[in-house]
């Protein structure tokens, strides 16, 4: 469950954005539309943790996200928030199988290779677990970044613009692997996007 109230985020005093409330109930699927610059990125920060607005409050779980502070915070949404971003960040050093494995690190959980490699094979990754980064595709390194997001189950998996960089095919895969990767975590799920080929596809929508 995600619910924001009152949100405002101020930047250098010049801009001010103010977002509608929103409640986002658990296992639901949500779009976020809006143009250039209406603050997609801004709000998706704002509920994945990485950014404490200027005014209001967001809870995820029951959790007031923003009374969390430092080491607590960094693993609160370790565990509960899988984060997709417009580019995949994969750690260029490591391979496949490890950057999975990184994720259960930065949420202070054990390692569990199992679990990375049963969630790789489910995205069609099981050939590639020993490569790295920069020997994959554009659609596999977003579903390895997919992968990263979902291996610690988390309860809300959120991707900003996770198709902008895709051809027509790799976009259709990756939209239906996100989908079905909510689905088998029971995940809630909120794509923010202003991509034609994915507004078809989610009836519920928040607009900026
Ligand atoms: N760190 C920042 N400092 C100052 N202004 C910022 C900062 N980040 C964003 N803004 C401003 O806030 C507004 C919203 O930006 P944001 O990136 O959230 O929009 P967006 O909807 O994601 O845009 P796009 O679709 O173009 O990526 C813009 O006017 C932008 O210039």
């Amino acid at each position: 469950m995600i619910s924001i109230n009152s949100v405002k985020q101020f930047y250098n005093g010049a801009t001010q954005l103010h977002f509608n409330d929103w409640l986002v109930n658990s296992g639901e699927h949500w779009l976020m539309l809006g143009g250039s610059g209406t603050g997609k990125t801004t709000l998706l920060h704002i509920i994945s943790g990485l950014l404490k607005p200027t005014e209001g409050n967001v809870n995820i779980e029951g959790t007031d996200l923003y009374s969390l502070k430092g080491a607590d915070l960094d693993h609160f949404r370790g565990r509960n928030i899988g984060v997709i971003f417009q580019q995949p960040h994969l750690i260029k050093n490591l391979n496949v199988l490890n950057n999975v494995i990184a994720a259960q690190y930065f949420a202070g959980l054990k390692e569990d290779k199992k679990r990375a490699l049963e969630v790789l094979e489910s995205l069609g990754l099981s050939s590639k677990t020993k490569s790295l980064p920069a020997e994959l595709s554009q659609g596999q390194m977003q579903r390895v970044a997919i992968a990263r997001a979902v291996v610690n189950h988390p309860k809300i998996v959120i991707a900003d613009e996770p198709t902008s960089s895709l051809d027509d095919e790799n976009t259709d895969s990756v939209l239906k692997l996100l989908e079905e990767q909510a689905e088998r975590n029971k995940a809630t799920l909120v794509i923010a996007t202003h991509d034609e080929r994915v507004k078809k596809r989610l009836t519920r929508q928040y607009m900026l």
